[in-house]
């Protein structure tokens, strides 16, 4: 699918001149440090020339909707409520959103050390192994029937509304399955960050979408084949770490012929998370405020900023 035309693309030569005056537009040492060990495999270029300049833009996004919720408040006559700024972060299974994720979560805490900057998945509100079993849809993980809107809608409103503790449920890809305990707890934050495929999908009743609770939205992007290769790698991976836990859910493939574990990846790959990128969540990516498209080696070689 051609890319959308209501956006401006910049190739990284013109991004990463995008800082404004008086922009600290380097990483300190520290920040480095702490990227190295979140992925190793981070490209710190990327970080530099990518993700500051990103960096200022959500400074200038925040900075304006602290200012509105405050305005709006006095316009009301009334005092001004604690309102968390949302980010989504969407693209494919396996395209790197949980590392662009963690990553922004990291440079935002470190660039604003007096607010509180936290993130989740909404890989956490699919529905449990054993339902999507009893509903005959295991093999539909991830399509929008798997996972439970009403409850993801809920929890954005509580989130909005200010409500402290929220408990969410965590996502396993070890487990491959939604797990009981140990949930993530989501309390008062300045700034929340929700990856998933799904935060730009169409809604699940007539009056709100899950994308009118995010106040910036960024769409990972990549060609197909390319993102194949990652999820590739990504199992294998999984695979490797499996060996030594007979409980992980790939340990089955793990002890099994290696290249039939692989046939196996490349028919999920084709068959569900293929499948998934072209029926629902490519058609979502025109509605992201901006889109990091990768070419090989997770490298960004493009940004699009939404014109309207
Ligand atoms: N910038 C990057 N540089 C190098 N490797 C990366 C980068 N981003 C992601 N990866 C690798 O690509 C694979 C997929 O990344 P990640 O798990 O972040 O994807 P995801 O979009 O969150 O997937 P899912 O939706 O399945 O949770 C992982 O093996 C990860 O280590
Ligand atoms: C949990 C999701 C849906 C999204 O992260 C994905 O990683 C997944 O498990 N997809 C189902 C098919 C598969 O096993 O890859």
């Amino acid at each position: 699918m051609a890319l959308p035309e209501n956006y401006n693309y910049y190739t990284r030569d013109e991004w990463c001149n995008f800082h404004g005056k008086n922009q600290l537009n380097t990483v300190t040492q520290e920040e480095l440090h702490s990227i190295a060990a979140l992925n190793d495999r981070i490209s710190l270029k990327d970080v530099q020339e990518i993700y500051v300049p990103l960096r200022h833009l959500l400074h200038i996004y925040l900075h304006h909707y602290q200012h509105l919720v405050e305005d709006r408040a006095d316009f009301r006559g009334v005092a001004a409520t604690h309102t968390p700024f949302l980010i989504g972060i969407s693209g494919s299974v396996a395209v790197g959103k949980s590392t662009t994720a963690r990553l922004l979560q990291l440079l935002l805490s470190r660039s604003l050390p007096n607010q509180k900057v936290q993130l989740i998945t909404t890989d956490g509100f699919l529905y449990p192994n054993a339902e999507l079993k009893r509903q005959g849809i295991l093999n539909r993980k991830g399509f929008p029937e798997s996972y439970d809107m009403e409850k993801l809608l809920t929890f954005l409103d509580q989130v909005k509304s200010n409500q402290p503790q929220i408990e969410v449920p965590r996502y396993s890809h070890q487990v491959y399955d939604v797990l009981n305990d140990h949930p993530d707890i989501i309390d008062q934050p300045d700034v929340l960050i929700v990856e998933g495929i799904n935060i730009l999908q169409l809604p699940s009743n007539q009056q709100i979408y899950v994308s009118d609770y995010f106040d910036f939205s960024i769409y990972v992007d990549a060609k197909p084949d390319l993102i194949e290769e990652w999820y590739l790698d990504r199992f294998k991976v999984l695979l490797d770490t499996a060996l030594q836990d007979p409980e992980n859910y790939y340990y089955q493939y793990a002890i099994g012929d290696r290249d039939e574990a692989l046939k196996m990846a490349h028919r999920v790959w084709r068959d569900v998370n293929l499948k998934n990128l072209r029926e629902y969540i490519l058609p979502t990516r025109n509605r992201a405020d901006l889109i990091l498209h990768k070419t090989q080696h997770h490298v960004i070689d493009k940004i699009g900023l939404r014109r309207y």
